[in-house]
Protein backbone atom coordinates (compact mmCIF):
# COMPACT_ATOMS: atom_id res chain seq x y z
CA UNK A 1 0.00 0.00 0.00
CA UNK A 2 2.79 2.41 0.68
CA UNK A 3 4.63 1.89 -2.88
CA UNK A 4 1.22 1.96 -4.38
CA UNK A 5 0.12 5.84 -2.77
CA UNK A 6 3.81 6.84 -3.23
CA UNK A 7 3.18 5.63 -7.27
CA UNK A 8 -0.21 7.52 -7.44
CA UNK A 9 1.72 11.19 -5.47
CA UNK A 10 4.57 10.77 -7.99
CA UNK A 11 2.03 10.14 -11.35
CA UNK A 12 -0.24 13.25 -9.99
CA UNK A 13 3.02 15.00 -9.43
CA UNK A 14 4.76 14.93 -13.03
CA UNK A 15 1.36 15.95 -14.70
CA UNK A 16 -0.13 18.82 -12.20
CA UNK A 17 1.22 21.81 -11.02
CA UNK A 18 1.04 21.90 -6.93
CA UNK A 19 -2.12 22.54 -6.16
CA UNK A 20 -5.08 21.91 -3.45
CA UNK A 21 -5.75 18.56 -4.03
CA UNK A 22 -9.19 16.69 -2.59
CA UNK A 23 -8.72 13.34 -2.02
CA UNK A 24 -11.86 11.06 -1.78
CA UNK A 25 -11.56 7.95 0.39
CA UNK A 26 -13.75 4.61 0.48
CA UNK A 27 -13.91 1.86 3.05
CA UNK A 28 -11.33 -0.06 1.40
CA UNK A 29 -7.22 -1.00 0.63
CA UNK A 30 -8.27 1.33 -2.85
CA UNK A 31 -9.22 4.42 0.23
CA UNK A 32 -5.51 3.25 1.63
CA UNK A 33 -3.35 3.76 -1.27
CA UNK A 34 -5.61 7.42 -1.09
CA UNK A 35 -4.42 8.13 2.31
CA UNK A 36 -0.84 7.15 1.49
CA UNK A 37 -0.56 9.38 -1.96
CA UNK A 38 -2.37 12.41 0.64
CA UNK A 39 0.91 12.28 3.04
CA UNK A 40 3.26 12.13 -0.15
CA UNK A 41 1.55 15.07 -1.96
CA UNK A 42 2.12 16.92 0.93
CA UNK A 43 5.52 16.07 1.09
CA UNK A 44 5.71 17.07 -2.90
CA UNK A 45 4.28 20.49 -2.24
CA UNK A 46 0.54 19.72 -3.07
CA UNK A 47 -2.11 21.08 -0.96
CA UNK A 48 -4.28 18.14 -0.26
CA UNK A 49 -7.20 17.62 2.10
CA UNK A 50 -9.52 14.37 3.00
CA UNK A 51 -12.81 13.63 2.49
CA UNK A 52 -13.07 10.28 4.09
CA UNK A 53 -17.31 9.06 4.87
CA UNK A 54 -16.84 5.72 5.87
CA UNK A 55 -13.21 5.40 8.07
CA UNK A 56 -12.02 1.93 9.03
CA UNK A 57 -10.42 0.86 11.64
CA UNK A 58 -7.51 -0.67 9.58
CA UNK A 59 -6.60 2.27 8.07
CA UNK A 60 -6.62 4.33 11.42
CA UNK A 61 -2.80 3.98 11.17
CA UNK A 62 -2.67 5.79 7.70
CA UNK A 63 -4.79 8.43 9.02
CA UNK A 64 -2.87 9.48 11.84
CA UNK A 65 0.17 9.99 9.41
CA UNK A 66 -2.13 12.51 7.44
CA UNK A 67 -3.11 13.90 10.91
CA UNK A 68 0.86 14.49 11.57
CA UNK A 69 1.21 15.63 8.65
CA UNK A 70 -1.31 18.07 8.96
CA UNK A 71 -4.27 17.55 6.37
CA UNK A 72 -7.33 18.11 7.26
CA UNK A 73 -10.15 16.16 6.83
CA UNK A 74 -13.27 18.00 5.13
CA UNK A 75 -17.32 17.09 5.90
CA UNK A 76 -19.24 19.43 3.45
CA UNK A 77 -17.85 17.51 -0.22
CA UNK A 78 -19.84 20.36 -2.49
CA UNK A 79 -17.70 23.07 -0.45
CA UNK A 80 -14.62 21.13 -0.57
CA UNK A 81 -14.67 20.81 -4.36
CA UNK A 82 -15.30 24.35 -4.96
CA UNK A 83 -11.83 25.01 -3.18
CA UNK A 84 -9.57 22.06 -4.90
CA UNK A 85 -8.36 21.90 -8.25
CA UNK A 86 -7.88 18.20 -8.80
CA UNK A 87 -9.83 15.62 -6.76
CA UNK A 88 -8.66 12.12 -6.76
CA UNK A 89 -10.75 9.26 -6.70
CA UNK A 90 -9.65 6.75 -4.50
CA UNK A 91 -13.07 5.43 -3.50
CA UNK A 92 -13.34 1.82 -5.36
CA UNK A 93 -10.98 -0.23 -6.99
CA UNK A 94 -10.82 -4.05 -7.90
CA UNK A 95 -12.99 -5.19 -5.32
CA UNK A 96 -16.28 -2.76 -5.85
CA UNK A 97 -19.38 -4.54 -7.31
CA UNK A 98 -22.96 -3.92 -8.71
CA UNK A 99 -24.27 -0.21 -7.67
CA UNK A 100 -22.85 2.49 -5.66
CA UNK A 101 -24.78 1.74 -1.98
CA UNK A 102 -25.18 5.07 0.03
CA UNK A 103 -23.10 7.41 1.19
CA UNK A 104 -21.26 6.87 -2.14
CA UNK A 105 -23.98 6.92 -4.93
CA UNK A 106 -24.24 10.69 -3.97
CA UNK A 107 -20.48 10.92 -3.56
CA UNK A 108 -19.99 9.47 -7.13
CA UNK A 109 -23.01 11.58 -8.53
CA UNK A 110 -21.15 14.94 -6.28
CA UNK A 111 -17.78 14.25 -8.62
CA UNK A 112 -19.60 13.26 -12.05
CA UNK A 113 -21.53 16.62 -12.02
CA UNK A 114 -18.03 18.67 -10.93
CA UNK A 115 -16.01 20.42 -13.94
CA UNK A 116 -12.38 19.66 -11.71
CA UNK A 117 -10.40 17.18 -13.25
CA UNK A 118 -10.73 13.82 -11.74
CA UNK A 119 -7.46 11.36 -11.04
CA UNK A 120 -8.72 7.49 -10.37
CA UNK A 121 -6.67 5.64 -8.45
CA UNK A 122 -6.60 1.83 -10.34
CA UNK A 123 -10.12 1.89 -11.60
CA UNK A 124 -12.38 4.84 -11.58
CA UNK A 125 -14.45 4.36 -9.00
CA UNK A 126 -17.96 2.86 -9.89
CA UNK A 127 -17.16 1.36 -13.45
CA UNK A 128 -17.26 -1.96 -13.48
CA UNK A 129 -13.90 -3.73 -13.47
CA UNK A 130 -13.86 -5.50 -17.05
CA UNK A 131 -16.88 -4.01 -18.73
CA UNK A 132 -15.93 0.12 -17.57
CA UNK A 133 -18.52 2.35 -17.64
CA UNK A 134 -21.02 0.90 -20.06
CA UNK A 135 -24.01 3.19 -19.45
CA UNK A 136 -22.22 5.99 -19.98
CA UNK A 137 -23.28 7.47 -16.00
CA UNK A 138 -20.20 7.26 -14.37
CA UNK A 139 -17.40 9.71 -13.62
CA UNK A 140 -15.12 10.11 -16.69
CA UNK A 141 -11.51 10.42 -14.92
CA UNK A 142 -8.73 12.81 -16.44
CA UNK A 143 -6.00 10.58 -15.09
CA UNK A 144 -5.89 6.81 -14.22
CA UNK A 145 -3.42 5.31 -12.36
CA UNK A 146 -3.79 1.51 -12.98
CA UNK A 147 -1.89 -0.47 -10.14
CA UNK A 148 0.02 -3.67 -10.42
CA UNK A 149 -1.09 -4.05 -14.04
CA UNK A 150 -4.39 -1.84 -15.93
CA UNK A 151 -7.51 -3.76 -15.39
CA UNK A 152 -9.79 -4.43 -18.42
CA UNK A 153 -11.97 -1.54 -17.82
CA UNK A 154 -8.64 0.22 -18.96
CA UNK A 155 -9.35 -0.36 -22.34
CA UNK A 156 -12.55 2.49 -21.60
CA UNK A 157 -10.51 5.54 -20.31
CA UNK A 158 -10.71 8.39 -22.65
CA UNK A 159 -8.68 10.48 -20.38
CA UNK A 160 -5.59 12.35 -20.99
CA UNK A 161 -2.99 10.46 -18.82
CA UNK A 162 -2.59 6.69 -18.33
CA UNK A 163 -0.07 5.54 -15.78
CA UNK A 164 1.03 2.51 -14.23
CA UNK A 165 1.76 2.73 -10.57
CA UNK A 166 2.70 0.03 -7.99
CA UNK A 167 6.55 -1.16 -8.81
CA UNK A 168 6.57 -4.33 -6.07
CA UNK A 169 5.85 -7.52 -8.40
CA UNK A 170 8.57 -9.97 -9.04
CA UNK A 171 9.88 -9.92 -12.68
CA UNK A 172 8.23 -13.42 -13.43
CA UNK A 173 4.73 -11.78 -12.80
CA UNK A 174 5.93 -8.47 -14.45
CA UNK A 175 6.43 -10.96 -17.45
CA UNK A 176 3.50 -12.46 -17.49
CA UNK A 177 1.50 -9.52 -17.22
CA UNK A 178 3.25 -8.01 -19.91
CA UNK A 179 4.18 -4.91 -18.22
CA UNK A 180 6.80 -2.37 -19.23
CA UNK A 181 9.77 -2.13 -17.09
CA UNK A 182 9.77 1.11 -14.98
CA UNK A 183 12.49 3.61 -15.89
CA UNK A 184 15.66 4.71 -13.74
CA UNK A 185 13.92 4.68 -10.01
CA UNK A 186 10.69 5.62 -10.58
CA UNK A 187 7.72 4.12 -9.25
CA UNK A 188 5.45 4.56 -12.02
CA UNK A 189 5.35 4.72 -15.92
CA UNK A 190 2.70 6.70 -18.40
CA UNK A 191 1.61 4.05 -20.83
CA UNK A 192 -0.47 6.94 -22.51
N1 LIG B 1 -2.47 -6.69 -5.41
C1 LIG B 1 -3.32 -6.04 -4.64
O1 LIG B 1 -4.22 -6.63 -4.09
C2 LIG B 1 -3.16 -4.57 -4.49
C3 LIG B 1 -4.26 -3.78 -4.18
N2 LIG B 1 -4.20 -2.45 -4.12
C4 LIG B 1 -5.38 -1.63 -3.93
O2 LIG B 1 -6.45 -2.35 -3.34
C5 LIG B 1 -7.63 -2.17 -4.14
C6 LIG B 1 -8.59 -3.27 -3.86
O3 LIG B 1 -8.86 -3.17 -2.48
P1 LIG B 1 -10.07 -3.94 -1.75
O4 LIG B 1 -10.09 -5.36 -2.16
O5 LIG B 1 -9.96 -3.60 -0.30
O6 LIG B 1 -11.36 -3.31 -2.36
P2 LIG B 1 -11.83 -1.85 -2.77
O7 LIG B 1 -11.00 -0.82 -2.13
O8 LIG B 1 -11.99 -1.91 -4.24
O9 LIG B 1 -13.31 -1.77 -2.14
C7 LIG B 1 -13.78 -2.62 -1.12
C8 LIG B 1 -14.81 -1.90 -0.30
O10 LIG B 1 -15.82 -1.39 -1.15
C9 LIG B 1 -17.09 -1.82 -0.66
N3 LIG B 1 -18.00 -1.96 -1.80
C10 LIG B 1 -17.93 -2.84 -2.83
N4 LIG B 1 -18.93 -2.65 -3.70
C11 LIG B 1 -19.67 -1.62 -3.19
C12 LIG B 1 -20.86 -0.95 -3.63
N5 LIG B 1 -21.51 -1.32 -4.72
N6 LIG B 1 -21.32 0.10 -2.89
C13 LIG B 1 -20.69 0.48 -1.76
N7 LIG B 1 -19.58 -0.13 -1.27
C14 LIG B 1 -19.08 -1.16 -2.00
C15 LIG B 1 -16.82 -3.12 0.07
O11 LIG B 1 -17.82 -3.38 1.04
C16 LIG B 1 -15.45 -2.80 0.71
O12 LIG B 1 -15.63 -2.06 1.92
C17 LIG B 1 -7.08 -2.08 -5.54
O13 LIG B 1 -7.99 -1.57 -6.47
C18 LIG B 1 -5.88 -1.17 -5.30
O14 LIG B 1 -6.29 0.17 -5.20
C19 LIG B 1 -2.94 -1.73 -4.25
O15 LIG B 1 -2.63 -1.21 -2.97
C20 LIG B 1 -1.83 -2.52 -4.88
C21 LIG B 1 -1.82 -4.00 -4.65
Amino acid sequence: MELAGLSVAEAIAAEYKPASVLLCIGPGNNGGDGLVAARHLAQFGFSPSLFYPRQSDKYQCLLSQCHAFRIPLVQDLDAAILKSDLIVDAIFGFSFKGSPRAPFDKVLDTLRMSDKPIVSVDIPSGWDVENGDSQGSAISPDMLISLTAPKLCAHSFKGRFHYLGGRFIPPEMASELKTPPFPGVANCIRLT
